[in-house]
């Protein structure tokens, strides 16, 4: 199972959250990712975690002020990008825009989706994983596998439908071991979550505890 913990612009110090998730990667061998605001990305890549940057923009190189250009976010060391958050949705033509720019910029990607009938709609824009967050839980303390398992179900199915080389991962109020092995059953590759890391008085033990069944 991946772990992508985004930081959104929580005033956590990404930093140590970085750093804390990569010694819980290097002793655990979990795969745990770091999504950082984006003018972070380099310090939370040089802790050694994997990085990624919470959305790029669909533009190239060029007049684009106030864009996040692919190519420099992955200069920065980022190796994944978010697209299409709940908190920052995008049009379909951009959302297929910023994945050509990811490619370009060799990230990898993964667009979210509120429910598996989008999740189905941006399978088909061939990015490398979607990822599907009900917007009336994220933030919450009920984890989408307990809240909501048939649309975690659901929005696999919606993929496997049109490309199953599209990994699927669930998000919204992940926090616990138990959830993210709830998530696995329902046949998730990898989950989201922000708040359960980024505001933990501890965030290295709420990582240790949320993988510790895949140990
Ligand atoms: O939006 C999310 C991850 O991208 C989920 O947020 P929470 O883990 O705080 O519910």
């Amino acid at each position: 199972m991946f772990v992508l913990v985004n930081l959104k612009a929580y005033p956590c110090d990404p930093v140590a959250v970085a750093e804390a998730a990569h010694d819980v990667a290097e002793s655990t061998g979990a795969r745990i990712a770091i999504a950082p605001q984006a003018a972070d990305l380099a310090a939370v890549a040089d802790t050694g975690v994997e990085t990624w940057a919470q959305h790029v923009s669909p533009n190239d190189y060029g007049s684009h002020t106030g864009s996040t250009l692919a190519e420099r976010a992955a200069a920065a060391g980022a190796e994944g990008t978010l697209l299409n958050h709940s908190e920052n949705r995008m049009k379909l033509a951009d959302i297929d825009a910023s994945l050509e720019a990811a490619k370009r910029a060799g990230l990898e990607t993964c667009v979210c989706g509120n429910n598996p009938a989008q999740i189905g709609a941006v399978t088909a824009l061939g990015p490398d994983s979607v990822a599907v967050e009900p917007p009336e839980l994220i933030g919450g303390d009920v984890s989408v596998a307990s809240a909501d398992p048939d649309i975690v179900t659901d929005a696999v199915a919606a993929a496997e439908a049109v490309d199953d080389d599209v990994d699927v991962y669930c998000g919204a109020g992940i926090s616990t071991g138990d959830d993210l092995d709830a998530a696995g059953d329902l046949g998730a590759s990898g989950v989201l979550l922000a708040s359960g890391v980024a505001k933990a008085d501890d965030p290295k033990a709420a990582l240790e505890a949320l993988v510790a069944p895949l140990a």
